[in-house]
């Protein structure tokens, strides 16, 4: 599998990065207009900004940032530092408490920086964000960064302006929140699972939809490896930060907070538990979708994402044999009987695509995939060819996307993305 990871991961990143900085810079302008005001801004200012006209062409429209005539003050410094965010929260300095002094001296300018922790590893580009953007301003020649770190209030006060109170649900697993939940579910190991999970996951990012990734699957967690980030997240004040793996995809997954190749024995009640935490405790920047890779079967885990978070969809894999379609089924109404929607089948591993010729050769037998779909009531999404090259190494998890697996994904982020939001039903 190694050719096609490889070639997915160069391009998504690039196009990831090109993409993000695009937005930035658009979001920068909208926010200097007042057009589309980040989270916890308070900047405003007339309308105008940079509007797409044609496909890919964008027209500057802002009038350029008042500065007074006679040169630039502290409060023209502090407006444009609202337009640098903190790389890993995503929300501009100044809403989230971070610059204390302003000291200007001839033209040079000293910024004081309060950092969440002094080991912060954003440090470098913090630096470099903040003097980028003073140095736009007419008569600013020199910018020097005085590092700090919060103090324990501060960095509480900021959390819990993030993230609501210790006991609430991260913003973006509420019902009102417009990011759809998607629980990857089976009914055995060994379908596909995982994989359709972070590859639904890089399909739905190259439809452009923001996308990150829980790995709720703490007995077989597999999703650090095969996207090759093993390291551990970053804990801020009580607060976990997803890992930005190597293919531009966030994650946070059980495996990070146990070391490789650990077994783990743990309890149901313990298993819980630490989703909670990974649902509460975890910074989820409230994206279109949160993909949760489930344990397969049909055990506690499913019920408790369930019972937390209803608005939740299932999305049910399974293989064409009629033992991995009969533990799907289980999954598929375990799940329903929770009152979560199935959102669709997908059939794993039943065909594979001829590299030369493109016709489609059956491998097992069975048809896993509409017998699953019949038995709940709705629909393949899609049938996954196998890739008979696949590997399964570390980090070569992500179909190449101009190969038939990852065709095949795209299929199913489309039609993920033309349903429309469920809201909570309420259950008397
Ligand atoms: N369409 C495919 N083509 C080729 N290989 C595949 C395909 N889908 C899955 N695989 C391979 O099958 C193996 C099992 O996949 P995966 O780990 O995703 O299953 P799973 O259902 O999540 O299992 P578990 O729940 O035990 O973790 C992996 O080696 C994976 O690379």
């Amino acid at each position: 599998m190694g050719a096609f990871a490889s070639r997915f991961r160069t391009r998504s990143r690039t196009r990831a990065s090109a993409r993000g900085r695009l937005a930035d810079v658009v979001d920068w302008f909208r926010r200097r207009a007042g057009k589309d005001e980040a989270p916890g801004s308070a900047n405003s200012g007339p309308a105008g900004g940079l509007e797409a006209e044609t496909a890919g062409e964008l027209v500057d429209r802002t009038p350029k940032p008042e500065e007074p005539a006679d040169g630039f003050s502290e409060a023209g410094i502090r407006e444009a530092l609202r337009d640098v965010r903190d790389p890993e929260i995503g929300r501009d300095l100044i809403s989230l408490n971070m610059i204390r002094n302003v000291d200007i001296e001839g033209s040079g300018v000293t910024v004081g920086v309060a950092l969440t922790t002094a080991g912060c590893p954003m440090k470098h580009r913090i630096t470099t964000d903040i003097r980028d953007r003073l140095m736009m301003i007419e008569g600013i020649e020199s910018v020097e960064i005085d590092f700090g770190v919060m103090t324990d209030d501060d960095r509480q006060n900021l959390m819990t302006s993030l993230h609501g109170g210790p006991s609430e649900l991260a913003p973006a697993f509420r019902d009102e929140s417009k990011t759809r939940i998607i629980a990857v579910v089976s009914g055995k190991g060994g379908v596909g699972k995982s994989t359709v999970a972070v590859n639904l996951a890089a399909a739905l990012d190259r439809a452009g939809k923001s996308v990150e990734i829980l790995d709720a699957d703490v007995h077989g967690s597999s999703i650090p490896v095969m996207l090759g980030s093993t390291e551990k997240p970053n804990v801020v004040g009580g607060v976990i930060f997803p890992i930005e793996s190597e293919t531009g995809l966030k994650f946070i997954s059980m495996g990070n907070f146990v070391n490789e190749g650990q077994a783990i024995i743990w309890r149901a009640p313990i298993v819980n538990k630490a989703l909670t935490q990974l649902m509460r405790d975890v910074y989820w920047d409230e994206p279109d979708f949160i993909i949760v890779d489930m344990p397969p079967g049909t055990g506690d885990v499913a019920l408790t994402v369930a019972q937390m978070i209803p608005k939740a969809e299932a999305l049910v894999v399974t293989t064409p044999q009629a033992d991995a379609a009969r533990v799907a089924v289980k999954a598929g109404k375990m799940a329903v009987q929770a009152h979560l929607k199935v959102a669709g089948v997908v059939e794993n591993m039943g065909h594979a695509v001829c590299p030369c010729c493109g016709e489609e050769m059956k491998i097992f037998g069975g048809d896993g995939g509409n017998q699953v779909a019949e038995e709940l009531g709705s629909t393949v999404m899609s049938r996954i060819p196998i890739l008979p090259d696949a590997t399964g190494e570390p980090g070569n998890a992500l179909f190449d996307e101009d190969s038939a697996p990852a065709r095949a994904f795209d299929e199913i982020a489309a039609s993920l993305s033309a349903t429309k939001v469920r809201r909570r039903i309420k259950v008397l």
